[in-house]
Formats: structure tokens, C-alpha cells, sequence
């Protein structure tokens, strides 16, 4: 099928790649010119893994072009996706401007009968006042059908998600539309749902909500099994070993961040807000949340009463591993954090550095190497748990430190394998670990 899409960011562009990965003829349209650019020469302008060598390998089958050109990006399409962002606006609503004006694009641009389809998150009833936009501003004499198909992909693994979703939803009032959006994506051998457009985007921010309810969920049993002595990894493996619960997304740590459960979490309470329902639950989702991302601040407050001209290595800058995307990332919070204690940051990470550099505050310096940010710290905060970070942080701030200490956000190691190394290590939901002579020390002076 012709098939175009609107806005080549993290949804835009996987899905583009990889609908023609499956035969489709598409053309992904961006407004950044820059992007477009670099994809015409085969480069992403994100890292995801699996991407570019995807990308490359369909530009060269001449089944995926990139143009910034409405006209040529949207002529002969049989299907448009619009897949633009939908930032969080001042009041915590979803920004449907970029939305909007891609469809008013579309409007123009299509000279064919059409399939619109939305893959950005949108409040509930967007559909029907984009379907009003085109319907205003279409210029040819043809048939417009609109269809609601949230995206559920993960940052990181989100060509992996592509090709092996549990469900693809597919919102809709015209069966015939439904039919074809579910003919594009059979070769997937994806089980598709069908529903009404309303539920279709009501699907999309309550699974968000819910899997950050479940996180700021364990991370509140978290923060309370710390009080009572408890673990909260044996916790989470006791929980998550019944089916009702399920063992995902139920590991604490230092919050969730990322493009979107915190803008889709402020968006649905504005939702309800709009619909006279006060979402208490989600609100305290949020608060949660928020304050989750100064645990390891506070421990180490806490810890070293002063953090004045300490300096901090902040391992892991992006909001997750396997991406370098730092929207909401939690290193954001603590950076600012630490320099307003006239505290010292030396950050690293393996691939976000350079987006850091345009995020995180002024003062806060970088290397691209984890030995140097190790070597140069007085103590250590691990944010993401990259593969590298994990495997080289312990044994890493045992080798350069005299008398280690290490703050983990992700808890990254079991207690069993910290306690062969001399160190303090500090995680979320477990006891402290002292290094055996401190922990000596400690029990004579009882
Ligand atoms: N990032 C993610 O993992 C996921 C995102 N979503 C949703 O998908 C939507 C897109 O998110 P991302 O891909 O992260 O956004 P993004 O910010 O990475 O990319 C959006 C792209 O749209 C382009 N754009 C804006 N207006 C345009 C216009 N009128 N014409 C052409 N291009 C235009 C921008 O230049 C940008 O390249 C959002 O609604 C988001 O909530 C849904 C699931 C996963
Ligand atoms: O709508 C979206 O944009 C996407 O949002 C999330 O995907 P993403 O934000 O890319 O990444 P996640 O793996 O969900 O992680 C989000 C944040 O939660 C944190 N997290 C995740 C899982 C967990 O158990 N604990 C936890 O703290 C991660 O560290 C990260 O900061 C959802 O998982 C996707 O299904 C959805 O499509």
C-alpha cells in the first residue's frame, strides 16, 4: 500500500521503516529539514537499535523516501499517518497543535480517497476535531475516512516492539476503513483489536497510566520496605509471581521519566478534569513520582550532611537505557539538584551526551569515558542502567575509591554480590550495605 507519514520522531520513524519492511511504499514527511536530510543519507536522527540498518536496508529496496514537501510526501498516499508530538502544554493538557496543523497539511495535500489514521497520543475525541480540520480545509472532490491506531512501542527496543506487539488497536466508524488498516499490518501477525475511536484513545493513556501506576506503585513499597526492613526486589518477585499482578513493570528505582508517562499521566488528569472527575489516583501517581527522583539526593544528603564541593558522577544521563533520549530522564532533577547545593557533576552516558548537553544545566561537565567520570567522583549515582554501567560500576568505584561509596537508582545488584566488594552502596528499597571493616567498626562501638 501507499503509505505516507507525518512527523519522522521515535513513533514516525520506526513505523515508517518498518511498514516498508513489510513491503509497504512509504514516504515519511518531516517538517526539520535537518532530519530529513540526514535520513535521506541513510542516518537516524535518534539511536534505536536496529534502526539505521533497517532504515538503510529499505531506501536501498527504493521502498522508503523522506521528503519535507507536503506535495510529494502526500500525493497518491492511500494511507496517512500522523504521527507529530503532542507535548504537554502549560496547564498539563496534550499540545494538539502540531496535530492539528498536519492534519490541515493532509486537507491540502491529498488528491486521492484516504485513510487518516493517528498514531499520536490524543485526548479522547481528538479524532472527531481532526476529522472536522480536514473535512474545512479539503481541497479535492474525495472520500476521507479517519481511524484511531495508538502506538504502544517502547524507546529502546522500539523496532523489536514493532514486529512483536501484543495487540494492535484499531479505532474506528467505518468498517471498510478498519478492514484495510487491518489487511496493512497482517504480515506483522500482530492480533489486531478493533474498537469504537473513542475507546481506542481512551486505550492508549490508560495503559500508560496504569504502568505508571504500577511503578510508582512498588516504588511507594519500595520507600516503606526501606523503614521496615524489608527488600523490595524479593518484594516485587513475590508479588509479580501471581498472574494477576504480573512481574513487569514493577521495578523500583528512581521514578519513571521519558517523552511520555509524564506528559500522558498530567494530560488524562486534565481529561478528567474536563469531565468533572477528580482522578486522585493518577494525581498521586504524579506526586510520587516526582519525589521518587530525589531519592538518591536525599540518601545522599543524608548520608554526607553537607554535598558543598563533593563532586557527583551521574552514570547514565538519558531516561532509560538503549535510547538517548532525555525528555523528563531523572538526571535533569538531580543535576539541578546537586549544583544548587554547590555540589560538583561530572555526567556520563554512552550515547545521550550530546542531547544532555542541551537539557541538563549549566556547570554540569561530561566525559565520554565511565572510567574517567568514576575516577574524578567522590561519590557515584547510578540513574541508568545501561549494560556497560552495570557492568563496570561496581568494580569501577572499588578500584579508583579509597573508601567507596555508591548510590544506586536502578538497583542494579543484589546485595550478595555488593557485599564481596569493600564498599557503601546505597539502593531503593533495601538496606545499606557497609563495607565489612565499617561494618566492624560499627558493631565494637555497640
Ligand atoms: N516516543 C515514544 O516512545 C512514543 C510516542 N508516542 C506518541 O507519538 C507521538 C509522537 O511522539 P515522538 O515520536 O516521540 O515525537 P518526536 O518529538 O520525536 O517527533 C515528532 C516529529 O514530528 C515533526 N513534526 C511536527 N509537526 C509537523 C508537521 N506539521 N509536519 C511534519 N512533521 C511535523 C517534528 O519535526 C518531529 O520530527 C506523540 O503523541 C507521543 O505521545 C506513542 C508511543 C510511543
Ligand atoms: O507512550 C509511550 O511513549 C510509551 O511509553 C512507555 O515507553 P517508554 O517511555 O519508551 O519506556 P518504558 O520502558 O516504559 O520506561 C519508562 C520509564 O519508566 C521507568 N521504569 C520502567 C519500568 C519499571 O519497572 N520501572 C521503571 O522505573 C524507566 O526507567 C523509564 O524511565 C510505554 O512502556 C510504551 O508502551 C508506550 O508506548
Amino acid at each position: 500500500m501507499k503509505v505516507s507519514i507525518i512527523g519522522t520522531g521515535y513513533v514516525g520513524l520506526v513505523t515508517g521503516v518498518c511498514l516498508s519492511d513489510i513491503g509497504h511504499d512509504v514516504t515519511c514527511l518531516d517538517i526539520n529539514p535537518n532530519k530529513i536530510n540526514l535520513l535521506k543519507h541513510g542516518k537516524s536522527p535518534i539511536y534505536e537499535p536496529g534502526l539505521e540498518e533497517l532504515m538503510a536496508y529499505n531506501i536501498k529496496k527504493n521502498r522508503l523516501n523522506f521528503t519535507t514537501s507536503h506535495s510529494e510526501g502526500l500525493r497518491d498516499a492511500e494511507v496517512v499517518y500522523i504521527a507529530v508530538g503532542t507535548p504537554q502544554a502549560e496547564d498539563g493538557s496534550a499540545d494538539l497543535s502540531y496535530v492539528m496543523q498536519a492534519a490541515k497539511d493532509i486537507a491540502c495535500h491529498i488528491s486521492r480517497d484516504t485513510i487518516i489514521v493517528t498514531k499520536s497520543t490524543v485526548p479522547i475525541g481528538t479524532n472527531y476535531k481532526i476529522k472536522q480540520v480536514v473535512l474545512e480545509h479539503l481541497q479535492e472532490d474525495v472520500t476521507v475516512d479517519f481511524v484511531s491506531n495508538p502506538e504502544f512501542l517502547r524507546e529502546g527496543s522500539a523496532v523489536e516492539d514493532t514486529f512483536n506487539g501484543e495487540r494492535i488497536v484499531i479505532g474506528s466508524e467505518n468498517e471498510e476503513a478498519a478492514d484495510k488498516m487491518e489487511a496493512l499490518y497482517e504480515p506483522f501477525r500482530i492480533p489486531v483489536l478493533k474498537t469504537s475511536i473513542l475507546s481506542a484513545e481512551m486505550i492508549k493513556y490508560a495503559a500508560n497510566a496504569f504502568l505508571a501506576t504500577k511503578i510508582s506503585f512498588i516504588n511507594e513499597i519500595a520507600n516503606i520496605a526501606e523503614k521496615v526492613g524489608a527488600d523490595v526486589e524479593e518484594v516485587a518477585y513475590g508479588i509479580g509471581k501471581d498472574g494477576r499482578i504480573g512481574d513487569k513493570f514493577l521495578q523500583a528505582g528512581i521514578g519513571y521519566g521519558g517523552s511520555c508517562f509524564p506528559k500522558d499521566t498530567h494530560a488524562l488528569v486534565k481529561i478528567s478534569e474536563e469531565s468533572n472527575h477528580d482522578f486522585h489516583l493518577l494525581k498521586s501517581v504524579i506526586k510520587i513520582n516526582e519525589s521518587q527522583k530525589s531519592v538518591l539526593y536525599q540518601k545522599a544528603k543524608k548520608r554526607f550532611g553537607s554535598l558543598a564541593g563533593k563532586r557527583v558522577a551521574l552514570l547514565g544521563l538519558a531516561f532509560k537505557p538503549e535510547t538517548d533520549d532525555m525528555r523528563e530522564a531523572a538526571s535533569i532533577t538531580l543535576s539541578e539538584k546537586l549544583l544548587n547545593d554547590q555540589a560538583e557533576v561530572i555526567g556520563y552516558d554512552p550515547i545521550a551526551i550530546e542531547n544532555a548537553k542541551k537539557v541538563l544545566p549549566e556547570g554540569v561537565i561530561y566525559t565520554d569515558k565511565i572510567e574517567d567520570a568514576v575516577k574524578q567522583a567522590d561519590i557515584v549515582f547510578i540513574l541508568t542502567d545501561w549494560k556497560e554501567v552495570i557492568e563496570k560500576t561496581l568494580v569501577l568505584t572499588c578500584l579508583f575509591h579509597e573508601q567507596p561509596v555508591l548510590f544506586d537508582g536502578r538497583n542494579c545488584y543484589s546485595l550478595e554480590e555488593v557485599q564481596k566488594f569493600n564498599i557503601e552502596y546505597h539502593s531503593v528499597g533495601r538496606e545499606a550495605v557497609r563495607p565489612a571493616i565499617q561494618e566492624r567498626e560499627l558493631t565494637a562501638s555497640f
